[in-house]
């Protein structure tokens, strides 16, 4: 039972909360992703661009231009892959960065693509340089070079290969080289949703589960939701477990607060591990600066748990600052906890550095 409490508490993946995908997100995502651009909720500008891309190339009857899908966990990177290729017409291979160990790994799956199909590499940043030099020539050539044999006798056979569309996804844009982020005709940033975005999310998604819910229900959901339809459907999961147990099933704004908070997720999306960093900071360090280890013995975390799992969410809601003396909490920090600054001691407010 310890060793259970401690992967609830304790591990990254098994937040309520956590961007990326755990076991059951993969087992229903398939079933909840939207299948054309249409169905796309949000991302205007991306839904936009791409529109236009892909109606361009339809229209001269060409492959469409390579693209670059950039953005957070959870954001719909590989749904919107799929979209690219069904709106293409065009069947879809897909694999990762990690998987390609060897550039023959990645020479074997190009010169087996046929004409216009979509090659979805995820996780393109974590790709080998080998295989990152050959799909250089690759994107722009429609070419790969096949070593044959070693040593000096190692010849070059070149290798043409039928036009393909390769959607690259990234969460980390900044880790391309240079090089490889210029091949691509397009890159779309993708950016976190608005709470009225993920609610229209929760909408469909509740359709497709069979989940009665109201706007409320939705905008309740929506507002914890931390900007990431994965996280939304994922609450909306448990909030159905919780309606169909204690409320025959229907999800109003009541009935999804009491749900989320048996989960510990609260108004604004922040679980338990959020509010101890926020209530360390707060209350044992009168609001910082603080470092970062200190903080972390005091939740009695990992110091990456604490950087990478809580810091990233809480930074971006204004709720605490990486300043070079420590971390700081905001004033919003404290209002989020109903407590009060200490008086001109220096603490919450500062932002000196
Ligand atoms: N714009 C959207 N409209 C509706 N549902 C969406 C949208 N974007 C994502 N989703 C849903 O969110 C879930 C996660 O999306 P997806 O797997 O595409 O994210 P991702 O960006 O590839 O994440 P990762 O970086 O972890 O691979 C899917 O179930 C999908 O249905
Ligand atoms: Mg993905």
């Amino acid at each position: 039972m310890n060793r259970d409490d401690e992967t609830t508490t304790h591990s990254a993946d098994a937040r309520l909360v956590a961007p990326l995908a755990d076991g059951e997100d993969s087992a229903v995502e398939a079933a909840l992703r939207p299948k054309s651009l249409d169905e796309f909720v949000g991302q205007e500008r991306v839904r936009q661009q791409l529109d236009l891309v892909l109606r361009a190339a339809r229209q001269r009857g060409a492959t469409a231009d390579h693209v670059l899908l950039s953005g957070a966990p959870g954001l719909g990177k590989t749904t919107l892959s799929m979209i690219i290729a069904s709106e293409m017409n065009a069947p879809i291979r897909i694999t990762s960065g990690p998987a390609i160990q060897h550039a023959g790994d990645l020479a074997a799956i190009l010169s087996s693509l046929q004409e216009g199909e979509v090659l979805f590499l995820d996780e393109i940043h974590r790709m080998s340089r080998p295989a990152e030099e050959m799909l250089y020539m690759a994107m722009e050539d429609f070419r790969v070079d096949v070593i044959v044999g070693k040593g000096p006798g190692a010849t070059a056979i070149p290798l043409e290969l039928p036009p393909f569309t390769l959607v690259g996804a990234t969460t980390r844009a900044g880790l391309l080289p240079p090089p490889l982020r210029d091949r691509f005709g397009f890159t779309a940033h993708m950016e976190f949703y608005e709470p009225s975005e993920l609610e229209r999310v929760i909408h469909r998604s509740a359709q497709l589960l069979d989940v009665e819910i109201d706007t409320d229900g939705a905008a309740e959901i929506a507002g914890r939701s931390r900007g990431t339809p994965r996280i939304a459907n994922r609450l909306l999961r448990r909030v159905r477990d919780y309606a169909q147990v204690e409320a025959d099933g229907w999800v109003d704004r009541e009935v999804a607060a009491a749900a989320l908070k048996v989960y510990e997720v609260d108004d604004r999306g922040l679980d338990r591990l959020d509010r101890a960093v926020l209530q360390a900071l707060l209350k044992l360090f009168g609001g910082g600066p603080v470092g970062l280890s200190t903080l972390a013995v005091a939740v009695g975390e990992e110091r990456e748990t604490v950087e990478e799992v809580a810091e990233p969410f809480l930074v971006r809601e204004g709720l605490l600052a990486r300043t070079p003396r420590g971390r700081v909490a905001t004033p919003a920090a404290w209002a989020h906890l109903g407590l009060v600054p200490p008086p001109a001691s220096g603490g919450g407010q500062q932002a000196a550095f």
